[in-house]
Parts: C-alpha cells; sequence; structure tokens
C-alpha cells in the first residue's frame, strides 16, 4: 500500500526511458521521480536528449523503451492531447502564440481550448463564462495592460509570458517549460524567475534551461543530462558548488 501511495504522491515517474533515432541513443534510460509541487530543472548542453525527454513526456515522441507514470497512471500509450486533458501541459523552444490575434484572443483560445472539445472563438455570446479566466491568466503573466495588442506586436519577452498564460489556462498539473528564458533581456529573465516563483504550490514544473542562473534560482531540484543519460542529480546549491558539471556540462567553457 506505501508504494501506491507513493507513487501516487510523485506527480511524474519516469522509468528505464529510452528513445533511439536509428543508431544514435538520443535519451538513454532515464529514470526521474519529480514530486507533486516540484520545480525541477532539466539541464545540459545541446544535444544531451534534454528536447528528446519533454518530446516523450508530452507524448510527441513514443519511446523506444520504458514507461511514464502521471501521478501513478501509466501514460506511456496516450495521445497528446489524452495527455493534456490529464493535465499536462508543454511550451516549445519556439513560441507557438497566434501573432495575428489579440494577446486577449491567444488567452481565450488557451482556456477554451482546454476546456471543451471545439474552439470556437468568434462565439462572443458563449465568451463571457472564460472571460473571468482570460482576464486573471493576463494578470498572472504580467500582460493586463497589453491584452488588445495583437500578438505579433509584442516584445519577445511578452510573446513567452503569453506562452506561459496559455499553457496556464485550466491550471495544468504538470507544466513542461521548453528554454523560457531562451531570448529574453536581462529585465525580462528576472520577471520571468519571478513568474515561476508564484506559479500555483500544487502545480509540478519540469524546466529544459540553458540559462544556468534562471533555472538554479527558479527550481528546487535538477538534474543533468549528458548524452542522453541522467549525468547528476541535486539541489541548486549542490550543483552550482560542483565546478566540473558547471564547466563541462553547462558549457561555460568552450562556448
Ligand atoms: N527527430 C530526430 N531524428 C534524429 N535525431 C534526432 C531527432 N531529434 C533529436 N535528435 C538527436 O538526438 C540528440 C538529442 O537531441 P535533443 O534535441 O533532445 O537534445 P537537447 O538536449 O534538447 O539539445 P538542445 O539544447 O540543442 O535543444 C541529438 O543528437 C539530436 O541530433
Amino acid at each position: 500500500m506505501q508504494a501506491v501511495a507513493d507513487k501516487q504522491a510523485e506527480a511524474l515517474v519516469v522509468e528505464g526511458l529510452t528513445r533511439r533515432f536509428g543508431a544514435l541513443v538520443a535519451v538513454d534510460d532515464v529514470n526521474l521521480r519529480v514530486a507533486t509541487g516540484e520545480k525541477r530543472a532539466v539541464l545540459g548542453a545541446n544535444g544531451a536528449g534534454k528536447t528528446t525527454l519533454f518530446n516523450m513526456i508530452a507524448g510527441d515522441l513514443p519511446p523506444s523503451e520504458g514507461r511514464i507514470l502521471l501521478a501513478g497512471e501509466d501514460i506511456t500509450a496516450l495521445s497528446p492531447q489524452k495527455r493534456v486533458l490529464k493535465g499536462v501541459r508543454r511550451t516549445y523552444q519556439k513560441s507557438l502564440v497566434f501573432g495575428g490575434l489579440s494577446v486577449r484572443d491567444n488567452l481565450y483560445v488557451a482556456v477554451r481550448g482546454a476546456t471543451g472539445p471545439r474552439l470556437t472563438i468568434w462565439k462572443r455570446a458563449e465568451a463571457q463564462p472564460d472571460r473571468a479566466e482570460t482576464d486573471a491568466l493576463a494578470e498572472r503573466v504580467g500582460l493586463t495592460d497589453r491584452l488588445d495588442v495583437m500578438a505579433s506586436d509584442l516584445s519577445h519577452g511578452e510573446q513567452r509570458q503569453l506562452e506561459l498564460g496559455m499553457a496556464l489556462a485550466h491550471p495544468p498539473k504538470l507544466l513542461l517549460l521548453d528554454e523560457p528564458a531562451a531570448g529574453l533581456s536581462s529585465r525580462e529573465r528576472e520577471s520571468l524567475v519571478e513568474m515561476l516563483a508564484n506559479l500555483p504550490r500544487d502545480l509540478t514544473l519540469i524546466l529544459i534551461e540553458h540559462d544556468l542562473d534562471i533555472a538554479l534560482k527558479a527550481v528546487d531540484y535538477v538534474s543533468v543530462m549528458h548524452n542522453g543519460r541522467l549525468l547528476a542529480e541535486g539541489t541548486p546549491a549542490e550543483i552550482s558548488a560542483n565546478q566540473e558539471i558547471q564547466d563541462i556540462y553547462m558549457g561555460r567553457h568552450g562556448k
């Protein structure tokens, strides 16, 4: 009984996860246990296998081997859409906001997409129940003053804020953020760290990040990948103190 209870307390368990592309083993027998409400970073140099790992957790790519448990339930064979309904959301390295829609409508699409089977953005009469959630999402990611601006007119940093807001529609259980700080100014990076710190406590976050300082400020625990394998795990303080990881695997040298 205890084992079952423990697994349910863990938002995500990844067991022996492996993905091959021909002869290349992009993710090699990775095991992860992420507690509910934990904020975790997955770090590693280019090509370490971080995005492939995310793709498998989100259901965008089937694993060659291994399994993925969400709150104790095996979701390995589920489609990405079914995983979304179970509370898994992800962002991509490239921003996926709708440039031709306003901030409000982008958030509205996300709210409708998370609730209903169809997107009906033009049915304004039905929009009212979702309006409060749309406004709350804008506030959560600091875009209240930008609701009527076209997404294509936002700064890069604001587009990332919008993307985060969209991913938070109907609070996910597990949020996977793929390099949220990429291309952000130092001021935007600071506000990103603040936004991440203000995420709901029960939301489990896994973050891929190249910026070591951001990652270490924003998370409770760090997993470091190298050549598809899990190389090290530890608290931000432990990872910061590990000079070998800092020098070799975070690309601080030789880049
Ligand atoms: N669809 C694919 N087909 C073939 N090889 C792939 C594919 N996707 C990824 N790879 C390879 O798998 C390895 C891991 O790539 P992955 O993108 O997961 O690394 P990453 O850690 O996310 O790197 P980055 O930080 O550059 O995004 C790389 O060698 C990459 O070239």
